[in-house]
């Protein structure tokens, strides 16, 4: 059976290999913009979680003429502070107020999951839900604040830290999943392919 990754995120590719599983990744290229405006007043975990959906589903009709068998898999990722969801920061000084306002507090990274079943070449079963994990900040000074971004690498993930990264000599501590945090929760993603009647070790690759 197919894994199909439906994300551009090195992180969750990254996550994933590590874990015994070599995805195909076909990029959905969903406007997030779009469907979260689609929404009526979405709480942070309905938000994450449609988008997910929706990057799942823009990726089905792709999957399903290519393998008849095969699971698709969708994720969203946002950093909640204070009730304002943040994604990519995209520039240095947006990631510099986001880190104003995190730093020596903390947040919770929300990681919303879509998984589908493709079954003969058609969508039989979908199961979603999401993961909010507690990340406590430390305060980087100016100047380590000001190397951080210099690095570009905050201003491509949400919330404007990693916890793989660089961002990790920021970040004090979390409480939940950290695969979740990266962007894709092993531990979920292990119960919603259970729930479309996937077990997450039939679809490991070989160890030899
Ligand atoms: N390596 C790493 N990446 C992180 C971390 N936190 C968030 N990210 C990345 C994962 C995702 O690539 C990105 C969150 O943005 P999105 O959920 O919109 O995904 P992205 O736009 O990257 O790809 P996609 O929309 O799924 O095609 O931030 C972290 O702690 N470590």
């Amino acid at each position: 059976m197919h894994f199909v990754l439906a994300s551009a995120s090195p992180a969750r590719l990254g996550v994933l290999r590590a874990a015994g599983i070599e995805p195909s990744v076909v990029v959905s290229g969903v406007d997030e913009d779009a469907v979260a405006a689609s929404l009526t007043d979405p709480s942070p975990s309905e938000l994450v979680t449609a988008l997910a959906l929706a990057k799942a589903e823009a990726v089905l009709a792709t999957v399903a003429r290519t393998h008849t068998e095969a699971v698709v898999v969708g994720c969203d990722s946002m950093l909640s502070i204070g009730g304002e969801m943040m994604g990519k920061p995209g520039e240095p000084e947006i990631a510099q107020k986001r880190w104003a306002q995190m730093a020596g507090g903390s947040g919770e990274l929300l990681t919303g999951h879509a998984v589908l079943r493709v079954e003969n070449g058609e969508r039989t079963r979908q199961a979603t839900g999401s993961h909010a994990t507690t990340v406590r900040f430390g305060e980087p000074s100016p100047h380590e604040l000001a190397a951080y971004i210099a690095t570009g690498e905050p201003l491509a993930v949400a919330g404007a830290f990693t916890l793989d990264g660089r961002g990790g000599w920021f970040v004090e501590g979390i409480d939940g999943d950290p695969s979740s945090v990266i962007g894709i929760s092993l531990p979920l993603t292990r119960r919603l392919l259970a729930e479309v009647g996937v077990s997450v070790v039939d679809l490991w690759t070989p160890t030899r």
